[in-house]
């Protein structure tokens, strides 16, 4: 059984991170499972008392840094609180080993039912149980960890949070071999709570991650509460001592093996990293290039946020071919996926992507201050019309048309701005390769070696690789912009 132990208690009351961190590796490295509802409390109270407006003024700096005074009177409040709620309200058939989907169902209800009739479900610091049980608030993904929280309270350990990039659900059962709804996704979609994950026209939405979710242990659940957690003070601040807290802990999942097989948690680290990075700790270009191989290792290459966040570093860093890489990759990702009405989320990346930050870079490297200009590299070029067919693939076959005329300018633009010497060296290698759930003809840079190109055989070669009976750049161009300007 999970616990709040005597060696746990004994740290309190907590003053600094140091001992913060000191609780959650107790928590994880001793043989029981970590208690998620005592470890989401905590992280809770430092989070809601470090970024909201009333504490401000009054967070004396205890020793070097300024976290509020942990109590051991007010943690085992909550932390009593929570267990009374789950165990009043669900009675526990103690011979049953296994969860079933009548109890998950009942947990879910529980909390559902117990939250705040009408609240802002998209405002920040809503993930954690101290949300709970201080304002019956919770966001979509805190009422999937509250189930299993509550679950793990009940005594039933096969309940597990499964994650995919902008949603969550829970396995259970024998083997985790059964999938349930327990909280809503997006505006004004009826809750499916209850039911087994879609194997409808869903379940080849990007939602679902082609069934490749992050399925969770209790360690890696620790990891989703710590990734979850929310620094920021407003829309363009962060309160320092909650960032080096998540920054901290997030260390402490990866010294321990638990980020793994979590890409979003590796990208979250590498962002933190960036901002600040840590002495002796390996450099955030480097996780992000993890995040990437777990995905390939564990999720066959069918998350797209690894590469959105080395694309988004590269941007940053004004390495502006590589982002184009990451973002063709990114869109090598997408192209296997239709588009579904719950893919709002990652639609507006590749949007942002394609209508701010390439045009962004093309104003930048065509002002011609650029010495080495991206625009006399065929690559480059390479890379953006891998990048812009994948989501013109991304749409085929969908239900829901992806591109609209707003696309269809930043693309020509964009696209224009290489000079046809420059695209002369682009050969289009095309064999149509019947697969599935999509045909296509795709373009993809001989660079990335994910298993879309070995799938797929299409590849674009530079002019000095094989020879170019094949259809010209131009024709590909036109043909991707005449479908643009005539949907
Ligand atoms: F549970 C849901 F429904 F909330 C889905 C999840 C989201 C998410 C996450 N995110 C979402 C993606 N995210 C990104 N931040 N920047 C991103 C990128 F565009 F730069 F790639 S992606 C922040 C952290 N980080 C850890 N775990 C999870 S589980």
């Amino acid at each position: 059984m999970a616990g709040f132990r005597a060696t746990d208690k004994a740290l309190f009351p907590i003053k600094n991170i140091k001992t913060v961190v000191q609780l959650f590796r107790n928590q994880l490295e001793h043989s029981q499972e970590p208690d998620l509802s005592l470890l989401s409390i905590v992280a809770g109270v430092i989070e809601n008392s470090l970024t909201s407006r009333s504490n401000l003024q009054i967070c004396e700096p205890v020793e070097h840094n300024c976290l509020p005074n942990l109590d051991l009177e007010t943690i085992t409040l909550m932390y009593s609180k929570f267990q009374t709620i789950i165990k009043n309200a669900v009675e526990v058939n103690k011979q049953r080993k296994y969860a079933t989907r009548e109890l998950v169902k009942k947990v879910s209800d529980v909390i559902w039912n117990s939250l705040t009739r009408s609240y802002y479900k998209d405002r920040a610091h809503l993930q954690s149980l101290y949300s709970y049980l201080s304002g019956s608030k919770l966001d979509c993904f805190g009422v999937a960890f509250a189930v299993v929280a509550g679950c793990q309270v009940l005594g039933y350990n096969d309940v597990h949070l499964a994650l995919s990039e902008d949603h969550a659900w829970v396995v259970f059962g024998e083997n985790g071999s059964e999938t349930a709804e327990v909280t809503w996704h997006g505006k004004g979609n009826e809750d499916k709570r209850g039911q087994e994950i879609g194997k409808g026209v869903s379940s080849r939405s990007w939602l679902y991650v082609n069934n490749k979710p992050v399925v969770c242990t209790r360690h890696m659940e620790v990891a989703a509460l710590v990734s979850a957690i929310n620094p920021s003070l407003n829309s363009n601040q962060d309160a320092y001592e909650v960032s080096e807290l998540q920054q901290e802990l997030l260390w402490l999942l990866y010294d321990l093996g638990h980020l793994k097989k979590y890409p979003m948690a590796i990208g979250n680290l590498g962002d933190l990293e960036e901002i600040s990075s840590r002495e002796g700790r390996v450099e955030c270009r480097v996780l992000f290039e993890e995040a990437i191989k777990s995905s390939r290792s564990y999720y066959n290459n069918q998350h797209v946020y690894p590469y959105t966040y080395q694309g988004g570093y590269f941007y940053r860093n004004k390495m502006y071919k590589e982002a184009f890489e990451s973002w063709a990759n990114a869109s090598d990702v997408i192209r296997l996926y239709n588009y579904s009405r719950d893919d709002e989320e990652i639609y507006k990346e590749f949007l942002e992507i394609a209508n701010e930050l390439i045009p962004h870079i093309m104003k930048i490297e065509s002002s011609g201050f650029s010495a080495n200009t991206i625009l006399k590299k065929p690559e480059c070029f390479a890379h953006l019309l891998r990048f812009y067919d994948g989501i013109c693939q991304w749409e085929e076959g969908s239900a829901t048309p992806v591109l609209h005329i707003g696309w269809a300018k930043p693309l020509v633009n964009t696209i224009s701005k290489f000079d046809a010497d420059v695209r002369a060296q682009v050969n289009i290698l095309c064999d149509t390769v019947q697969d599935g759930a999509k045909k296509n003809a795709g373009i993809c840079n001989n660079n990335n070696n994910n298993n879309y190109e070995k799938e797929n055989g299409a590849q674009t070669e530079t002019k000095d690789e094989k020879d170019t009976n094949f259809p010209t750049i131009e024709a590909l161009t036109a043909a991707c912009s005449e479908k643009l300007l005539n949907p």
